[in-house]
């Protein structure tokens, strides 16, 4: 069974089909990326494994439970954390405090004010830190770093609760092409304990760092398989010019 598993997802805004029989496995330990033109329903799809609206129809399964219907808090808790594409780092806090405070979000009132839990919070914030070269701007306050660091505090933050599976909406947006490449270093090691679906504009970083690619055009699955088939693939060439 696939860590998610996306069966007949269909979305409708007023009259408008966004999303139609959508099917999509996820097999953990894989980096999925969602690609397709502008307005193929990425987002769209992104959002309803992500919890921040329902699928009109269908089913997703995550880790073997039904989560369709489940609020965005539900998802957390079953172990899927998200990043999208608005930042959201408190730029007052620290580095250091924006970490802690997703960690402590997740924490009974009961247990934080054990010391031994405040100790073991600080070893995963820190830890958190170190997966995206930002331990030693533990102290800087978020609103400082520079565009891409925010970034890469925003990923640290969606992944310091260790969740299984994570979801990136256009990750690298406003990146520098150094910072890109960064950024596919960064995420590489991750695989070992957490899946990826991403939603990215940038083709060759989705094909450097993905193993599965789901294609879509409008609304609907064009092709699914290892980035080799869909390089090799007529249709899905056909429905590429310069950009997706
Ligand atoms: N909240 C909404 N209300 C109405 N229509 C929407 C809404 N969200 C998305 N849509 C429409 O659904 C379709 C799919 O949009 P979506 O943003 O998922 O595409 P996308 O593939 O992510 O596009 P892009 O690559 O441009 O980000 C588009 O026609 C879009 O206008």
């Amino acid at each position: 069974m696939a860590l998610l598993e996306v069966r007949g997802v269909g979305k409708t805004f007023g009259g408008l089909k966004a999303l139609e029989g959508v099917d999509v496995d996820v097999q953990s330990n894989t980096f999925h990326g969602l690609i397709g033109p502008n307005g193929s329903g990425k987002s769209t799809l992104l959002k309803a494994i992500a919890g921040a609206h329902f699928a009109s129809t269908g089913t997703i399964t995550f880790d073997g439970g039904d989560i369709t219907r489940a609020t965005p808090y539900e998802r957390a808790r079953a172990g899927l954390s998200l990043k999208f594409q608005i930042t959201a780092v408190l730029p007052s806090l620290s580095v250091y405090d924006n970490v802690l405070i997703v960690l402590q979000t997740r924490e009974t009132v009961w247990s934080l004010v054990r010391s031994r839990t405040r100790g073991a919070l600080h070893d995963q914030v820190m830890e958190a830190l170190e997966r995206f070269r930002l331990a030693d701007h533990a102290d800087t306050l978020a609103g400082e770093l520079s565009h891409g660091q925010q970034q890469w505090l925003e990923i640290a933050m969606a992944l310091a609760p260790r969740p299984k599976l994570l979801l990136l909406d256009e990750p690298t947006g406003g990146m520098s092409p150094e910072e890109r490449r960064v950024t596919g270093e960064l995420l590489e090691p991750i695989r070992q304990w957490c899946a990826l679906v991403i939603v990215e504009h940038d083709l060759d970083f989705i094909k450097d760092i993905c193993d599965h690619l789901t294609v879509l055009q409008q609304g609907q699955v064009l092709q699914s398989g290892t980035v080799e088939e869909i390089e090799r693939s007529d249709k899905v060439q056909e429905v590429y010019t310069t950009r997706v």
